[in-house]
């Protein structure tokens, strides 16, 4: 299977790294900041699908290459205002997937988090917590924002603690972003109640994880037609 890289940094080099090991695997292309221009034209790389992990800033360019040469696409880019809403409408020209995590755990988490927020809702207060290395340039995490939607939560409703905010008000979700050293990504919900809490937390040691992740779903995105598919079913075809 042929791979283009959209993206040549942390997770970008790891993804060379695995498609290097392989056997089925070859880099067709490796888009980064300073060749985007590579993109346009009438330029077709022949891969088989591009895996994308760099910047919103690429998306105008990512989403022309696409509609016209109609290659699948595993975008793993956080960042965006809309959380991948225009990848995702990319599923009609191409088969495409967009999660803002190709972890198995936070795949799994999300469903728990889903049912513990219908089981402790409205009586739980319910805050989101990331922890991220010093590189990260987002916040809060896109796994934090996917993990909101999964609690149920209002992004309206959001907030971050400050001096002066007073008491918490009913409804609300606390997001918070912590940066610092190489933390490869840590996410945790708390649910507190009268006199206990309900914590669940994913912790990665290594970005690896989403890599793998990201080839798993490259391979059977591939064998698809046009569409938008979920993470949770392209791990069903394995
Ligand atoms: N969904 C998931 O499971 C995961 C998602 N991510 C997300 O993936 C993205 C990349 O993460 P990571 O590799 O750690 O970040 P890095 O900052 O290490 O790498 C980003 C890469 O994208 C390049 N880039 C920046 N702007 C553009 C552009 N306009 N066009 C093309 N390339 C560009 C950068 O180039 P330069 O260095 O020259 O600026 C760099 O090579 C982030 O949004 C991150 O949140 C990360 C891990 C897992
Ligand atoms: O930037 C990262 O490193 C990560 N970004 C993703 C996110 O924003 O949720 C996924 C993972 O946590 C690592």
């Amino acid at each position: 299977m042929r791979i283009m890289l959209c993206g040549y940094g942390q997770m970008g080099r790891m993804l060379a790294g695995l498609i290097e090991e392989s056997d089925d695997l070859e880099l067709a292309k490796v888009i980064d900041a300073d060749n985007v221009a590579d993109l346009e034209g009438d330029a077709d790389y022949s891969a088989d699908v591009i895996i994308d992990f760099s910047s919103p800033a690429i998306f105008d360019a990512l989403a022309k290459y696409v509609r016209r040469t109609g290659t699948a696409l595993v975008s793993g880019t956080t960042g965006y205002e809309d959380q991948g809403e225009a990848i995702k409408a990319l599923g009609e020209y191409a088969p495409v997937i967009y999660t803002e995590n190709y972890s198995v755990g936070i795949n799994v988490m999300a469903q728990a988090v889903a049912l513990l927020g219908k089981l402790l809702s409205p009586s739980f207060d319910v805050e989101i917590s990331e922890t991220h290395h010093r590189y990260k340039k987002d916040a809060p995490s896109g796994t934090a924002q996917l993990l909101l939607r999964a609690v149920g939560g209002d992004a309206d409703l959001t907030y971050g603690r400050s001096p002066n905010d007073g008491p918490r008000q009913p409804g609300q979700v606390g997001m918070h972003s912590l940066r610092g050293g190489t933390v490869p990504g840590e996410h945790t919900v708390a649910f507190f109640g009268e006199d206990e809490v309900v914590e669940i937390t994913h912790r990665a040691f290594s970005r690896r994880i989403f890599a793998l992740g990201a080839l798993t779903a490259a391979r059977s995105l591939v064998g698809h037609t046009p569409g938008t598919y979920t993470f949770a079913q392209l791990l069903e075809d394995n």
